[in-house]
């Protein structure tokens, strides 16, 4: 039996003392010191630690020592209380969308780090799984320069053999009009374009500066735009370089302006180092959405440093943004 299909015997858990456990019940939630132990009835009395506006107590049954039982008390003001409290959702949760726009971009994002060499038949059958799955956006691959990405040598082999269902999107990356001429006689519909805000990570990613990289893509989203392809943009280094450093959220402004404006219909917002926090993701949010149509924003997040979902959280409270996600590949 595998480990995912065997139950987590009982006798596995860490031995947690009575104080630990108490630590555990709550937030804030401390046990009351032994000199108010009522051994006599089974309660601690009016001992109380602090959670905010309430007050934390303590109570248990008479004859055993667990669970315990955190109860609010009252504080002056019930009813205000009461009010916060059921707000708290709304407060904790505020202004998530309804629903979440899931752009999946394992078979290029993901499949284009690995090491060895993944066939094309698996790739095609990974992509119909992802569609099978009900995604409805699967980035397939990337036309770049087989000497720069080895691993997506096989990209036209790839798209042809892809049976694409009617209302699923399948764009591809082009780096270059050479690319995007083989896009689309391979039969895509949907092309990305990729710029960076990091002018380091510009040269060492696509061999230009990103003022040169923008010029590229005007040629290639004009031509994208005359054969009625949708056309998406990213950004990278959104919020720092491997080299560079910190980006500045005014850089990425600008890069993401200029991509909507040469007419990508989504610009996806690239952490390419993962060290992205809901502080600095809010700072730069911000800045692109003084240029950005707020539902043309997406959200790309490596989860290096394990801060993927609480940057998307956050990105979802503040823009709504789409959320790229690589499935089921450890991508950092
Ligand atoms: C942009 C180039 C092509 C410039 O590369 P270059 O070397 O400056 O360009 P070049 O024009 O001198 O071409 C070099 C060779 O590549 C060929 N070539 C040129 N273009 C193509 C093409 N389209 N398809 C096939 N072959 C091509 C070209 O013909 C030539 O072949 P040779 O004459 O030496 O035999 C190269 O740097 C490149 O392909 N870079 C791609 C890098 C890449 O794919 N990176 C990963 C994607 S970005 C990313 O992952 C970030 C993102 C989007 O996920 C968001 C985030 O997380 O931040």
């Amino acid at each position: 039996m595998s480990s995912l299909e065997e139950p987590l015997g009982l006798g596995d858990l860490p031995k947690l003392s009575i104080n630990r456990l108490g630590r555990f019940v709550s937030l804030g939630a401390r046990r009351p010191p032994a000199d108010d132990d009522d051994h006599s009835t089974g309660k601690y009395s009016s001992s109380s630690c602090n959670n905010g506006s309430h007050q934390m107590a303590f109570h248990h049954g008479s004859n055993s020592s667990y669970p315990w039982h955190p109860q609010c008390r009252q504080a002056a003001d019930p009813s205000r209380d009461a009010v916060e409290l059921r707000d708290l959702p709304r407060k904790v949760m505020w202004e998530l969308p309804r629903f979440v726009k899931i752009v999946e971009v394992g078979p290029r994002d993901g499949l284009q780090n690995e090491k060895g060499n993944v066939p094309a038949s698996v790739k095609i059958q990974l992509i119909h799984k992802l569609v099978g799955a009900g995604l409805s956006v699967v980035e397939a691959t990337s036309f770049v320069s087989p000497k720069w990405v080895p691993q997506l040598a096989d990209a036209e082999e790839v798209l042809k053999g892809i049976k694409q269902e009617p209302g699923v999107r399948y764009p591809v990356l082009t780096p270059n009009l050479r690319g995007f001429e083989a896009a689309i006689a391979a039969g895509a519909k949907e092309i990305a374009v990729f710029a960076s805000a990091s002018e380091s990570f510009s040269r060492s990613n696509i061999n230009c500066t990103i003022e040169e990289s923008l010029a590229r893509y005007r040629g290639v989203t004009a031509a994208a735009k005359k054969h009625g392809l949708s056309i998406r943009g990213y950004v990278s280094c959104v919020i720092a370089c491997p080299v560079g450093g910190a980006t500045d959220p005014a850089k990425v402004a600008y890069v993401a302006k200029e991509l909507y404006t040469m007419g990508c219909s989504e610009i996806s917002l690239g952490d390419t180092t993962g060290v992205g926090t809901p502080g600095s993701v809010v700072a730069m949010l911000q800045a692109v959405m003084s240029f950005v149509p707020v539902d043309k924003i997406a959200v790309h997040f490596h989860d290096t440093y394990g801060q993927a979902l609480a940057n998307i959280l956050v990105s979802l409270q503040v823009s709504k943004a789409t959320v790229c996600f690589v499935i089921g590949l450890r991508h950092s």
